[in-house]
């Protein structure tokens, strides 16, 4: 009998021995360069590393702890989630600024901070307000009474009662769509039992708007304690605080609008604006950072309402930001954003924390009744229970928190706004030559071992070491130079001309091909980046290929911030409008533009939708299509399918309770790896979203496979001739062996068996440190699932239907055919199992998971070479119609096609155009629709164990309750 323990002693031998040698292929495949240039990287991390004591406790994905003493750079802090504040920073020369930038000719916007400059507009309102009313006055646009004068009303003074008595000016209320009239309505609600509320609506539907109307109402309405409005204060992004004042100059004139901030036209004595817009009762304006500084000041005076735009900011109840604003003492508390929950439940308690004190109980109350049983519930391991009583709880909290959150989406209030289509593509591109080189390089570093290092694992500053890590290799996804930077002073010196030249980056071989067809086809674009290192190469950039461009970003000044966004918007010589993430993408709106590049992913998914929405909004009337650049195979990859996830777990309380969000962690082997495309050329993301690739037509692809051909050279030729002659006569002879036994086999069974196998293997375990999960994981190592399996596992009722469905039409065919060779066969049919099947992580991941970067066999069947006449017309049938293939998408495209036919196909053909040119140039690996990749898990609905969970979470809301008493 054959010893077991020796075999596998055999096996575990040769095993390493593969590996030795596999690494050592690796190494003489990375360039000396390359080494170089990661050695003294790892050896500067490193000596950083030491010097630091970063905090141990925070989490890298969602808190990260404060890098400031670990990264020097200020670019590298550029890519830490964290870092919300995106007040003024004094302008520093992140990487080599070869050329100046473009002057930017825009004046500042004057806020009524200046008791004179205040009066000066009142009276040049007043005075264009009573022409208008004679007939004399022809520029509408001035203000929204002046406009209703123009449109032919007689009087600005008329007001529209509401039931209880709130008077809002009919100006205002006749502009206002129906949604927004209900939000005003409920605000009044809120104002009369004296509570506070969240107003959640989807980014650019007018919630400025809503609640300048609800002030205006209030300043026209007698009665209450401060007979109407009383002094207020708003709290909002330094970027939109001129937005703010602009809005209300326009929609309601008579409101002194003051800005407290350096850049504001107070003169410099805040102690006297206080005083002054508290006495007249205006409202102030103040930036987040000012709320801090001016607290004192702030808080020694009664205030009637404190409202916080973007309010998400105060997500973490431990910042200093968070504590203030709930010290102030007032009922009318109220917070707007439209991405009321990005990370974890703990973020909506410190939401409701603020305008709904004690709703939710204590913070410990919450975290334990609440946040821990609907976390647990999502995990792939949850048992029965824990998954039903995950519900019951997300249904009780949904149902305690709904009467003092409004939010409407797009999609609810679309038959008001009519907006145009959007489409939202995310797009795998490769990495240069020069980038993989160094990618791998920095991989093999020392501070990238010293990470997956099993001995040094648990020592002290590993999470500041794998913030370090993940941050340099984002900057090599971004641009090599913004890596070599780094290493500049001790390798050769790096040429000023060549430094950031767009060829060496893959992400901008892309946005180079993009800007160029758009500039054509008569599109702007907006492109976002974490990072404001990269900016400037993207800038450097658009300088050499003679694009007119604006540029904003923390060094701009915050009074000019929205005079250069109005330019944008209304002078369309501008191509560009360069912007960080952080900066750019919050509260702003930019509809002059109508294409989206976000440059790279951040860990968190709403600071990325916030972007991309400043273009889709109201006021846009051209279809928006947004583009997410990620670099294939990398981290970034690995960046975005976090994302989703999130993006899952904050529908499950504000959206659907049912929706099965699943937590999980990725291991560190995972986070640094480089991943090859698999033999379709899918990258890991795409080969799990699957059912929502972007799939070009025949004309497309046939250009591109013509254009693939004609760059091969002819041996090449030769041998892909001679393999597919080869592949022809295996199959043919597979078909033979098949043909006899496929009567008897039903595939189904096959596929079960399969499937269960692959579900119960021997365990194998091996302990991974639990990096980006969310605080209140506690599942075991030895538990941990990867992502990816997870988003398999959750997609895989479907995806397996189509794929037996697939399987069984392709079997008919077969029969029909007799050219089995794309069909038929048994080893036909277990690779396509094997597709979903397969392990993502051969090292962790053979506790049980299928695998996702292998083939789409669907695809392969669509495209086989070899077509029979019914094949053909099969296929043909596909390539015309695609939306029966992919169930996802279908529900999205079904929607929108109603409404707008002819445009969707104009846009249509638009993108199709944009995306063959850049497949064709092979820069582009794969492209996923990611509104359908958010949408995968939208149908999962569970009810087991209900009574046993509703129990639970009847006890948890006592609980809860009793905690806050
Ligand atoms: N009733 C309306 N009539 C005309 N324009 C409107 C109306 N409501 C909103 N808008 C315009 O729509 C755009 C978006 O509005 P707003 O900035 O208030 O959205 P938001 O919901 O606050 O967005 P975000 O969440 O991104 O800050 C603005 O340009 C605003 O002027």
């Amino acid at each position: 009998m054959v010893d077991i323990n020796k075999y596998l002693e055999t096996q575990l031998a040769l095993a390493k021995q593969r590996c030795e040698l596999k690494n050592n292929d690796k190494e003489k495949l990375v360039s000396s360069k390359s080494k170089a240039a990661a050695d003294l990287i790892s050896k500067k991390q490193d000596r950083q590393s030491h010097k630091s004591n970063p905090n141990k406790n925070s989490e890298p994905d969602f808190q990260i702890p404060s890098t400031s003493s670990v990264v020097k750079s200020d670019d590298d802090s550029d890519y830490q989630p964290s870092g919300d504040d995106e007040d003024e920073v004094p302008q520093k020369t992140v990487t080599p600024h070869p050329r100046p930038r473009q002057r930017q000719n825009v004046k500042k916007i004057l806020d009524d901070g200046d008791k004179a400059v205040y009066n000066e507009r009142i009276k040049i309102w007043r005075n264009n307000l009573n022409a208008a009313c004679a007939g004399k006055f022809e520029e509408s646009s001035l203000t929204a009474d002046i406009q209703y004068i123009c449109d032919g009303n007689k009087d600005p003074e008329e007001i529209h009662e509401l039931q209880n008595g709130l008077c809002i000016p009919t100006y205002i209320w006749k502009r206002l769509y129906k949604y927004q009239r209900v939000g005003v309505k409920w605000l009044w609600e809120l104002h009369q039992i004296q509570a506070g509320g969240l107003l959640g609506d989807e980014m650019g539907l007018g919630k400025t708007v809503q609640i300048i109307a609800f002030l205006a109402g209030l300043s026209k309405t007698d009665g209450g304690a401060w007979g109407g409005l009383g002094p207020s204060i708003i709290v909002a992004p330094a970027t939109v605080i001129y937005q703010w004042v602009s809005h209300f100059h326009y929609w309601c004139p008579h409101l002194r609008v003051a800005v407290l901030h350096h850049s504001g036209s107070h003169g410099g004595n805040h102690h006297k604006l206080i005083r002054d817009i508290h006495a007249s009762h205006g409202i102030l304006l103040i930036t987040y950072a000012g709320i801090v500084k001016y607290s004192k000041d702030l808080l020694s005076q009664r205030w009637h309402y404190i409202i916080l735009d973007e309010g998400h900011k105060i997500r973490n109840p431990d910042t200093q930001v968070s504590k203030f604003v709930k010290k102030f003492q007032t009922p009318h508390k109220l917070l707007i954003t439209g991405s009321p929950m990005q990370n974890s439940l703990q973020e909506l308690w410190s939401l409701f924390d603020f305008m709904r004190p004690g709703l939710l109980g204590t913070h410990a109350a919450f975290m334990d009744h609440f946040a821990l049983p609907i976390t647990q519930g999502g995990y792939a391991n949850a048992t029965e229970i824990q998954e039903a009583t995950a519900l019951e709880i997300a249904i009780a909290l949904k149902n305690m928190i709904t009467p003092y959150m409004l939010r409407r989406t797009k999609a609810e209030v679309q038959e008001h706004i009519k907006l145009p289509e959007k489409s939202e593509q995310v797009l795998f591109c490769a990495l240069s030559q020069e980038q993989r080189d160094l990618y791998m390089g920095y991989l093999m570093s020392g501070t990238v071992r010293s990470i997956l290092d099993k001995e040094s694992r648990y020592g002290d500053p590993l999470r500041a070491r794998i913030l370090v890590a993940l941050c340099t290799l984002r900057k090599i996804c971004n641009h090599p130079d913004l890596y070599l930077y780094e290493a500049q002073e001790e390798l050769e010196e790096i040429d000023e001309e060549k430094f950031g030249y767009w060829k060496r980056s893959g992400k901008m071989t892309v946005v180079h091909s993009l800007l160029k067809i758009w500039q054509k086809q008569g599109h702007r674009a907006l492109i976002f980046s974490q990072s404001r290192a990269m900016l400037c190469i993207l800038e450097q950039f658009l300088q050499q290929q003679d694009y007119k461009y604006l540029r904003m970003d923390g060094t701009v000044s915050v009074g000019l911030r929205q005079n250069i966004i109005k330019t944008f918007n209304e002078n369309s010589e501008y191509l560009v409008f360069l912007a960080t993430t952080r900066v750019g993408g919050l509260g702003v709106n930019l509809t002059g533009a109508d294409r989206v590049i976000i440059f790279d992913p951040d860990w968190n998914p709403a600071t990325d939708s916030q972007a991309k929405e400043r273009a889709w909004r109201i006021g846009q009337l051209r279809n928006v299509t947004v583009y997410r650049l990620i670099s294939a195979g990398t981290i970034e990859e690995k960046i975005y399918q976090r994302q989703v996830f999130k993006h899952l777990l904050s529908n499950k309380v504000l959206v659907d309770p049912n929706q099965k969000n699943v937590l999980t962690t990725s291991t560190l082997q995972g986070l640094f790896t480089l991943e090859d495309l698999n033999c379709d050329g899918d990258t890991e993301t795409s080969s799990l979203f699957k059912h929502t690739k972007v799939i070009l037509d025949k004309k497309t692809k046939d250009k591109k496979e013509q254009k693939d051909s004609e760059s091969m050279s002819y041996s090449q030729k030769k041998k892909l001739d001679a393999m597919r002659k080869m592949a022809k006569a295996i199959s043919k002879k597979i078909a033979a062996n098949v043909k006899n036994k496929s009567n008897d086999i039903d595939p189904r069974e096959e596929y079960k068996k399969k499937r269960e196998l692959q579900l119960n293997p021997p365990v194998i375990e091996e302990p991974e440190v639990n990096l980006v999960d969310d605080k209140e994981t506690n599942v075991p190592f030895d538990k941990v699932i990867s992502e990816i399996d997870i988003i398999n596992m959750h997609s895989k009722k479907d995806y397996e239907e189509n794929l037996i469905n697939e399987v069984l039409k392709a079997q008919e065919q077969a029969k029909i055919d007799s050219v089995p060779s794309t069909s038929t066969d048994d080893v036909q049919h277990e690779t396509i199992i094997d597709d979903v099947m397969d392990i993502v992580d051969d090292e962790n991941e053979t506790i049980t998971q299928p695998d996702p970067k292998q083939s789409s066999k669907t695809d392969m069947i669509k495209t086989g070479e070899k077509e029979t006449a019914s094949n053909k017309k099969a296929s043909k049938r596909k390539i015309e119609s695609p939306e029966p293939e992919i169930d996802n998408l279908v529900a999205v495209k079904k929607v929108k096609k109603k409404k707008h036919k002819h445009e969707k196909n104009v846009k249509s053909s638009d993108d199709d155009y944009v995306l063959s040119k850049l497949f064709a140039k092979s820069t582009v690996k794969n492209a996923l629709q990611h509104d359908v990749v958010v949408g995968l898990a939208e149908k999962e609905k569970r009810y087991r164990v209900k009574e046993e969970a509703t129990r639970k979470a009847r006890e948890a809301v006592r609980a809860v309750k009793f905690s806050s008493k």
